[in-house]
């Protein structure tokens, strides 16, 4: 989106420059068009990854509770922030070496509850599960309530004696998403 709005501003630059100085806009060739965008402090190059932005406080409050080891729920309208919240405390998270991929897919919570279970037991699995520290869901408004409620199950039976039979089986959830 930046690099399509670069574009546009070069290309009207450029008419501009043009036009003052009275250039049929056909003989102006790519290199040229750079040589006079290149005064305007415009440069036709591949876009940079964005950098990442500083956190305002309200995006840091979310993400030191999540550090702080809180379950926690948090959404907003499109492109408020949030994902921005989430590659923040991923980042951190990560440092502190915290497991926070169980391995599942969206298709395997399709499967017999059963079925999941039994595999939950199985010795690759329960090894995953049992590492997980936080589990987080994006797009929450397209998770479905059973579906939760099937992890919830699972992820208390599978769990190590330790976690056994507790929430989510002791694992930090985080949910994010939104509604509109
Ligand atoms: N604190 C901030 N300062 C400056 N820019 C920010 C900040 N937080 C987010 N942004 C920018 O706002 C845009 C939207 O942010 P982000 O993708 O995190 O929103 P979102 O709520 O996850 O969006 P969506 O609802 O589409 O998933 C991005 O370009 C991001 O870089």
């Amino acid at each position: 989106m930046r690099y399509q709005d670069t574009n546009v501003l070069l290309k009207k630059a450029e008419a501009e420059i043009v036009e003052s100085m009275n250039i049929h806009p056909e003989s102006v060739s790519a290199p040229r068009s750079s040589q006079i965008a290149a005064p305007l402090g415009i440069h036709n190059t591949p876009a940079e990854p964005e950098p990442k932005p500083n956190l305002i406080p309200e995006q840091q409050k979310v993400v030191d509770l999540i550090l702080q080891g809180h379950n926690v729920f948090y959404t907003g309208s499109a492109i408020c922030g949030k994902s921005t919240i989430l590659k923040a405390f991923v980042k951190q998270l990560r440092l502190q070496k915290k497991h926070n991929f169980a391995g599942w897919t969206p298709d395997s919570l399709k499967k017999p509850l059963d079925e999941l279970m039994a595999k939950a037991h199985g010795k690759k699995v329960f090894e995953r599960f049992d590492i997980v520290d936080v589990l987080v869901i994006d797009e929450i408004s397209i998770v479905g309530n059973l579906l939760f409620k099937r992890l919830n199950h699972i992820m208390k039976a599978s769990r190590s004696s330790r976690h056994k039979g507790r929430l989510f089986g002791s694992v930090q959830i985080i949910v994010t998403g939104d509604f509109y």
